[in-house]
């Protein structure tokens, strides 16, 4: 191996003694404070044991229902999740069909369960491959399933002989569903038995962020997915404080100044009422007491990590913006800074400001018509806000423009742009 480029083991600078090595030292009495116990309580993607979900009830009892009958073998229900993101919708598919697995062996049926999160694996072949290796039983089947070179319909082929020779039924999860480019694996799911190809019952649970998703469904899909809907609300402050008061384990005693968990629970249902982030901004406040080296999380923790948790959401809001539009939104938050009475903005005076900061980085200036048009853009994502003016007398009327978010945050998001860095 000390030939493999990639690996360091050769690395000439490396302690003779790991335990000696001051940067990874394991020694407790290193003077760096310990906030976490159990970090990984608060990992996005970590799935938490019944006992720490939270005000999901009616939802769990909700699902179960529709997949209750696979417990007895017979056929389920199938299930489609819609909600805002962060609101409990894969933590529920995933809590109630593992239950319902697990109930079912219990009463001598056997069934699979897989969990595709579609955002990765958006086409029909990467899907159906997933749900083929992820179902094959290699000690019934006796299958070894390529993982390239052959295409969805042999996947399927694979997939109805496992299915029926080492299942009773299967759940499959398709987690945001609304991303596959080809809706017809729903179909090709739930007709499988009704078209004779697998003898075993198979139930879908597809979970959307899209309300409308029904809609872009095509109608053979709609007829045979016949699925029943629910929609989970946002979470509220106490809510969200009782989700992270169950992890609060995943700091050491006594760590949590008193206001911290109220305070992320206050803010985070305020902007957005989503879980995942509550425990990010509490999590990322632990790290910032970390680095600080201070025995304790404060309030003042919290209000850094949430500026943070914004600028990442303002980031991810501008994912695929050009630098011309960062340039734009640079500007007008700078006019904004600098002129703190005024309510908004013209094209022009934007432009002037614009021309000024593609000077200052030796960019090339667009024309103030695309200017324009690229403000309208934004208008219409929601980043900017554009008023027409009334125009007074002898004046024409004119679009305003003010940006929707903290012009603190749009700084701090853009100037993430290497392009931009130097205007910092
Ligand atoms: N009721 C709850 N109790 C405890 N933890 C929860 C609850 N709801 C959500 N969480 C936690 O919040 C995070 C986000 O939840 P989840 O992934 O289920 O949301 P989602 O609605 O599927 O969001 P997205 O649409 O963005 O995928 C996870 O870490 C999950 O464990």
């Amino acid at each position: 191996m000390a030939d493999d480029p990639s690996t360091l083991s050769d690395f000439d600078d490396r302690f003779e003694d790991p335990a000696e090595d001051p940067l990874f030292s394991l020694d407790e009495n290193t003077g760096r404070v310990d906030i976490f116990s159990r970090k990984e309580l608060l990992k996005v993607g970590h799935v938490p044991e019944s006992t720490r979900i939270v005000g999901r009830d009616d939802e769990i009892e909700a699902v179960a229902a529709e997949l209750r009958p696979i417990v007895h073998a017979d056929p389920p229900n199938n299930v489609m999740i819609y909600g805002k993101t962060g609101t409990g919708k894969s933590l529920v598919a995933r809590h109630v069909t593992e239950r319902a697995r697990a109930a079912a062996e219990n009463n001598g049926v056997s069934v699979g369960t897989v969990y595709v999160d579609c955002a990765q694996h958006n086409t029909q072949t990467r899907v159906a491959r997933t749900v083929t290796r992820t179902l094959n039983e290699t000690d019934v089947t006796d299958f070894n399933i390529p993982r390239t070179g052959i295409g969805s319909g042999e996947y399927y082929d694979y997939l109805w002989e496992i299915l029926n020779a080492a299942f009773d039924a299967a759940i499959i999860i398709l987690d945001e569903v609304d991303r596959l480019d080809d809706d017809d694996i729903l179909m090709q799911l739930t007709r499988a038995r009704e078209s004779g190809k697998a003898d075993c019952h198979l139930g879908v649970v597809a979970v959307s962020n899209k309300i409308e998703y029904r809609n872009q469904l095509n109608e053979r899909v709609k007829s045979s997915l016949r699925e029943e809907e629910f929609v989970f609300q946002p979470y509220d402050a106490n809510q969200l404080r009782e989700i992270m008061e169950h992890r609060r384990d995943a700091f050491h005693d006594d760590v949590l100044s008193s206001d911290v968990i109220p305070l992320t629970a206050a803010v985070a249902a305020q902007e957005h009422g989503d879980a995942r982030k509550a425990i990010e901004i509490l999590r990322h406040a632990g790290e910032l007491a970390e680095r600080a080296n201070v025995s304790t999380v404060t309030e003042d923790h919290v209000r850094d990590a949430q500026e943070w948790a914004e600028v990442d959401r303002f980031e991810e809001l501008l994912r695929g913006s050009t630098t011309q539009v960062k340039f734009i939104l640079y500007s007008l938050a700078v006019l904004t800074e600098e002129n703190p009475d005024m309510d908004g903005f013209s094209t022009s005076r934007i432009y002037e400001r614009y021309q000024a900061t593609t000077n200052e980085t030796n960019a090339t200036a667009l024309s103030e018509h695309r200017v324009y048009e690229l403000l309208k853009e934004q208008a219409f994502l929601g980043v900017v806000e554009s008023t027409r003016t009334g125009g007074g007398r002898g004046q024409g009327s004119y679009l305003e423009h003010r940006l929707v978010q903290d012009t603190g945050i749009v700084l701090k998001s853009v100037l993430r742009d290497n392009r931009l860095k130097d205007l910092a």
